[in-house]
């Protein structure tokens, strides 16, 4: 069984309703569904069999894939491009797993977890006070991508849990109107600082932490402010240390800690500020439960191994190219931009592990919003144009409001969606509908085809009991082990990210150019908008 093979498998799929399926097999639902870690995963409105998906498990175990979970636990080198392991999960274990994997190496994970605990234990406390001997009131957190995506999430998603009475806010893209937009709302007195760059070498992250410094040190009579209220967490204490941080202030990172999955540690130290360590500690042990389903739960009923095959099925089987995450909780807001990380900068590759040009598709564009505003936005191309999206719907039994017609409203309309994407409406049922009502005959000609839906749209449902830290610790981990599984059936690489060089290196080219730099390098496009550019700075 191999990838290539899918295509031809999937024939009879292409021509079969998904509704069809559930009136031959009266247990559909049951056998397609599956419960861990407070998290429960309908997949029976997928357009798959049982021997289908036998085929699917036989791909994993001729891919290895039990070798592959094992070597990542266990610390091989897997990422093999940058000759690293792959241990974030170390992160979330006990400590002796810490001990058995990491060796001598564990004391220093730690110490920094212990550290990290201290440092939230101080400032929640107002052991640790500002440089002028306040509490602090606010968190400025300075990171993106991978160091800035993880403590979003959890920031928007744990907002129940925000216990401190501290106020984080997150700076990431570069663009000034962006910074200020932050600092004009915040008291430098009082505001802490965590810058968050794993090689501390990232130009946005660079950039906005010397704003935010003048900014501090205009704003403050006391030189030492920085060393005082900033925090640093790194690979590169050196830089770190350079930019003016005191040493102690300083957290360790580690090369085999890929930035996406970076949440389990101390990159987390504004969330856990926050929500407190205690919390911080549940959203561990969420994704902990996680590791272990996924380590020994047999492939017919792993979450994460279920949903990488259902994705590879839709994606080299049925070739459909999307997949949309659609979270209809207000809490999971910034899921989708997560994902849109943690899956494309992960699989988003056309090159095997061995560097030969893989073929077939890898990753699939990963898009969503919040429901039910989605319904009113992209939802209408997934209903009538021919384009299939395959669907993730993530919904939390228990809402957090106290307006409680609004939860069911809410989680009505995540149900109404993932049945009409699959049932579809067919033109009988629409000129029946529209005859019904009274419509003429030459009006249900006319209107017959615009109102008629395709279906057939596959999709998951996963149910969060509540949003807790633990649930979401479960969901992340979730996601980021079903993205593992997927680039090793894939055969890739999910643990690099060569592509967003090429834009860096360019964008210093342009940079330089901007200031006078030579442009014969670059195309007669580029040379126009920056002359463009450059024209209009002589203006203003
Ligand atoms: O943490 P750093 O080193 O500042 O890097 C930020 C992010 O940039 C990337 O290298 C590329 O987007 C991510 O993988 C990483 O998380």
């Amino acid at each position: 069984m191999d990838i290539s093979s899918l295509s031809q498998l999937s024939k009879v799929a292409q021509s079969r309703s998904i509704i069809s399926l559930f009136s031959g097999d009266a247990d559909r639902v049951e056998n397609y569904s599956i419960s861990t870690s407070g998290l429960y995963l309908d997949f029976s409105k997928q357009n798959i069999t049982n021997e289908e998906l036998n085929q699917l498990f036989e791909l994993a175990t001729t891919s290895k894939l039990a070798d592959k979970i094992k070597a990542q636990f266990s610390g091989e080198m897997i990422n093999n491009t940058e000759n690293r392991a792959v241990l974030h999960t170390v992160l979330r274990s006990p400590n002796e797993i810490k001990r058995k994997i990491l060796g001598a190496n564990a004391d220093e994970v730690i110490a920094t977890e212990q550290h990290m605990h201290e440092i939230v234990d101080d400032i929640s406390s107002g052991a640790l006070l500002s440089a002028s001997g306040e509490k602090f009131t606010d968190i400025i957190a300075i990171g993106i991508g991978g160091s800035y995506y993880g403590i979003k999430v959890a920031l928007s998603a744990l907002t129940p849990f925000h216990i401190t009475g501290l106020n984080a806010h997150v700076i990431a893209n570069v663009d000034g109107a962006a910074v200020e937009e932050k600092l004009t709302k915040l008291n430098a007195a009082t505001t802490l600082v965590v810058v968050i760059s794993k090689t501390f070498t990232t130009q946005e992250t660079l950039l906005n932490a010397l704003a935010v410094k003048n900014w501090m040190l205009k704003n403050s009579a006391d030189a030492s402010i920085i060393e005082k209220q900033w925090f640093a967490v790194s690979t590169n204490i050196v830089k770190a240390t350079e930019f003016g941080l005191l040493k102690r202030n300083i957290l360790p990172m580690w090369d085999w800690v890929g930035g996406r999955f970076s949440l389990w540690s101390a990159v987390a130290l504004p969330l856990a500020l926050v929500i407190g360590n205690e919390n911080f500690k549940k959203l561990k042990q969420g994704a902990y439960e996680m590791d272990q389903h996924f380590q020994n739960a047999p492939f017919e009923q792993n979450m994460p191994v279920l949903m990488a095959l259902l994705g590879i099925w839709n994606r080299n089987a049925l070739q459909y190219s999307n997949l949309a995450i659609l979270p209809y909780d207000h809490s999971l807001r910034a899921l989708p931009g997560y994902l849109q990380q943690t899956d494309m900068e992960s699989n988003g590759k056309s090159v095997s592990n061995s560097g030969e040009k893989l073929a077939w598709k890898t990753a699939p564009i990963v898009f969503g919003q919040e429901g039910t505003n989605a319904q009113h936005a992209f939802m209408q191309l997934m209903h009538q144009s021919d384009e299939i999206i395959p669907t993730d719907f993530i919904v939390c039994l228990k809402g957090t409001s106290d307006l409680p017609a609004h939860h069911q409203i809410l989680v009505a309309n995540c149900f109404a969606q993932s049945e009409a994407l699959m049932r579809g409406k067919t033109i009988t049922e629409v000129e029946d509908e529209l005859a019904a009502a009274g419509v003429t005959s030459e009006e249900i000609s006319r209107l017959a085809a615009h109102k008629t839906m395709k279906g057939n749209t596959p999709s998951n449902t996963l149910l969060l009991g509540e949003m807790s830290p633990e649930n979401l610790g479960g969901l992340l981990a979730l996601y980021e082990h079903k993205i593992f599984v997927q680039g090793v059936i894939w055969q890739l690489n999910s643990f690099d990210q060569w592509g967003v060089e090429l834009g860096k290196q360019l964008g210093n080219i342009i940079l330089s150019a901007m200031n006078g730099g030579d442009t014969s390098m670059l195309s007669a496009s580029s040379q126009n908008l920056i002359k463009r550019f450059n024209l209009s700075l002589n203006k203003s």
